[in-house]
């Protein structure tokens, strides 16, 4: 409709950036799992895709655990959330090493922002232990184990979804 302001995304609403390199991402993975190593052992490492496929390779290589499995689950379109869909369950094996209601298992994704995915994740595996490496306060109490909070305005940009590019210098005509 004409004079309608249009919808903000929630990269744009989040307002502030928290860029994240590979390095370190990979620091903060293996601070994670130092954590986790007091929590464990885990039969196996259920990967929230696609964001936790990266932490949960980190994470099952420090551990030593071979057993790693996928739910797949989309909801952000690049960053306007929209309705959760899954599209790939736990499978039959992983959910038998976690006797049926996930004891045992270790549920790995990249973060926690409103918690919608993790909450899914839960219902499903309400007795796995749920890690993720970044925290947003409401998505955070859904949580077991997570090493940086960010506040809920802070958009964090992986080092998969960025490339290095020019940056203007900070004061006009600097350059
Ligand atoms: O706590 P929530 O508000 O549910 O948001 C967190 C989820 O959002 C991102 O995934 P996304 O749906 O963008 O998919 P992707 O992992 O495939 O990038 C992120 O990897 C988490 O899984
Ligand atoms: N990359 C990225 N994806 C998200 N999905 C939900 N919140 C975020 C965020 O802060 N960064
Ligand atoms: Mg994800």
């Amino acid at each position: 409709m004409a004079g309608e302001a249009p919808e903000l995304s929630a990269q744009e609403r989040a307002g502030r950036a928290f860029p994240v390199s590979w390095d370190q991402f990979h620091r903060d993975c293996r601070a994670l799992t130092w954590r986790l190593n007091e929590v464990g052992p885990f039969h196996a490492v259920i990967a929230i895709t696609r964001g936790g496929l990266v932490p949960a390779a980190i994470v099952a290589r420090e551990l030593g655990v071979r057993v790693i499995d996928t739910v797949c689950i989309a909801s952000y379109d690049h960053d306007k959330q929209g309705e959760l869909q899954v599209l790939k369950g736990i499978s039959e094996q992983a959910m038998k090493l976690g006797g049926g209601t996930g004891k045992g298992l270790l549920i790995v994704d990249d973060l926690v922002d409103t918690g919608k995915t993790g909450r899914m994740v839960r219902k499903m595996l309400p007795d796995a232990h749920f890690a993720t490496v970044y925290a947003k306060p409401m998505g955070r109490p859904l949580v077991d184990t997570f090493i940086t909070e960010v506040s809920q305005d802070t958009w964090i940009f992986f080092p998969w979804d960025t490339a290095l590019s020019y940056h203007p210098p900070l004061r006009d005509g600097a350059a």
